[in-house]
């Protein structure tokens, strides 16, 4: 038996490939950055061509790095960036516009369109999303509408559309197999989350041709296998999540109740609901947790889109450090903001406020403010919004959630856990292993080959770093006024 299964985790900002062994251990990493294409203010755009070169050289390299050949991997698993769409020709395999990344804003006048009409109520009761420019749909509908031809190809079958899980599945099976799973499909805007189906309404809404789509199945099954020379032998390509589904699913999330919160580019927080879709009354979305076998399972979704990213913006816009970890050491050198606020709404706000067009904003700022204060105040803002959706989570569930687990790049700042702790009053837990998100999709692939036999099995391998508790006896009162403030300032330039 092969003892390793490979782990694609293709992201927004890199293409990774992690080996796992048996104990869930992680044996290799191997890692690239790809190019981020800002054509104008608010587009966000990837080459899809290069997604797929990096992401294949990191799968060869890794398996060099592991010292390993590709006869030893059993099966890879693949988890991505959602909502990222691309569409590209059957015939030629070339995508005819570059994939648009959920970051994306351009289609933002034509989601308040069909706001205005009412549409929202359908949307979120057929899709558990609320209309806005995040999902694959609208992003679909205008590579269609200004793609020179592409609107008359693809209702003459002639192109596909997929998120990166599709597009790199077609890829890696030599054009053999254009397929998606159930939770990224629920990020598209145009899946029923109760009828498991691509829903026709919808899809005349926004003018998405039925034979593009690709067939969806289930979070851990054998999709197919490596085509050809590829990876020098045929592997088995047998789970496929969306990052944070996979994540939730790493961290073993499996019964409800369960919550986790991941702190990369953005924050995304989801807790496991069971077998029903419940649908969000305090504006967070339903999304698909996982498909095994025939049992799916449900999640509710806070999508924060700035979360580590606004320490990347201190580094790269601000020059206030020179690498993300020196944001710790620098907040660290003040007690406290001084009432600095910092709501880092670059790309709109995402749950649960749902304002595409707020602005960031700094709030509090004195003669005395420096650096330091900044840079605590942009910590402090990745815990404020996840409190925000935190609230939202547990007024839509109606209960208390005394525990959050946390993994992504930014858990590695204690600064910042024991922040959130005392802010959330709930415990914080940071596993050993942080790369969940590619763990997950490696479980899901060793259960549908029988590399591991039922989650029963893997639940162990998940341990505790470390738990961030509330320090006794912080009022936390004043400084949620100032951060609803903030809020308010950063929604009225939408506003106006
Ligand atoms: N010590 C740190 N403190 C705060 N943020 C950090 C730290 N180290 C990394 N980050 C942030 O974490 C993010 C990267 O995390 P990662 O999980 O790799 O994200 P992604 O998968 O979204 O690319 C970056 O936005 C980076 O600024
Ligand atoms: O690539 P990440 O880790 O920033 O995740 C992006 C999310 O999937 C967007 O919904």
């Amino acid at each position: 038996m092969s003892k390793y299964i490979m782990s694609l985790d293709q992201g927004t900002t890199s293409s990774r490939a992690i080996i796992f062994n048996h104990n869930g251990e992680i044996v290799a990493v191997a890692q690239k950055e790809f190019t981020q294409i800002y054509p104008q203010a608010g587009w966000v755009e990837h080459d899809p061509l290069e997604i797929w070169s990096t992401q294949l050289s990191v799968a060869a390299e890794v398996i060099v790095k592991a010292g390993l050949s590709a006869t030893d991997i059993d099966s890879i698993g693949i988890t991505n960036q959602r909502e990222t769409t691309v569409i590209w020709d059957r015939e030629t395999g070339q995508p005819v516009y570059n994939a648009i990344v959920w970051q994306d804003r351009r289609t933002s006048a034509y989601c308040d369109e069909i706001k205005a009409q009412g549409l929202a109520k359908k949307i979120q009761d057929k899709t558990g999303l609320i209309i806005d420019s995040y999902f694959s749909a609208t992003k679909a509908k205008w590579i269609l509408e200004n793609v020179k031809g592409a609107k008359e190809k693809a209702e003459a079958g002639k192109l596909a559309f997929g998120t990166i899980d599709s597009w790199l599945i077609w890829k890696l099976t030599g054009a053999e197999k254009h397929v998606t799973d159930v939770t990224n499909a629920s990020r598209t805007m145009i899946y029923n989350i109760h009828t498991l189906a691509w829903d026709d309404e919808l899809l005349d809404l926004f003018g998405i041709p039925k034979s593009m789509l690709p067939e969806v199945k289930s979070s851990s099954e054998i999709y197919g296998e490596t085509a050809g020379k590829i990876l020098a032998a045929k592997i088995p390509i047998a789970g496929i999540a969306g990052d944070q589904q996979s994540a939730l699913f790493g961290q073993m999330c499996t019964e409800v109740g369960m919550v986790k919160n991941t702190y990369g580019t953005g924050c995304f927080m989801l807790m496991n609901i069971g077998n029903e879709p419940k649908i969000s009354a305090n504006n967070l979305l339903t999304t698909i947790a996982w498909k095994i076998k025939d049992q799916v399972h449900y999640a509710l979704e806070g999508s924060i889109f700035i979360g580590g990213a606004v320490v990347q913006w201190l580094r790269d816009e601000m020059g206030l450090i020179s690498k993300s970890a020196d944001v710790e050491s620098l907040a660290q050198k003040v007690k406290n903001t001084d009432g600095v606020y910092i709501v880092p709404a670059f790309a709109g706000l995402g749950a649960p406020h749902w304002n595409q067009h707020a602005r960031g904003t700094i709030t509090g700022l004195t003669r005395g403010t420096n650096k330091s204060h900044i840079a605590r105040a942009a910590l402090e803002s990745i815990a404020y919004q996840t409190m925000d959706v935190l609230k939202a989570m547990e007024a839509d569930a109606g209960v208390n959630i005394a525990e959050l687990r946390v993994d992504g790049g930014a858990t590695a700042n204690d600064l910042l856990m024991q922040f959130q702790a005392d802010l959330l009053k709930s415990k914080v837990i940071r596993p050993e292993i942080t790369e969940v998100t590619a763990l997950g999709a490696a479980y899901l692939a060793g259960l549908a080959t029988g590399f591991w036999n039922s989650i029963d099995e893997i639940r162990s391998q998940w341990k505790i770093d470390k738990t961030f508790i509330a320090e006794e006896g912080i009022d936390n009162t004043e400084r949620i006024k100032g951060w609803n403030r903030a809020i308010k300032a950063a929604k009225a330039s939408a506003e106006d």
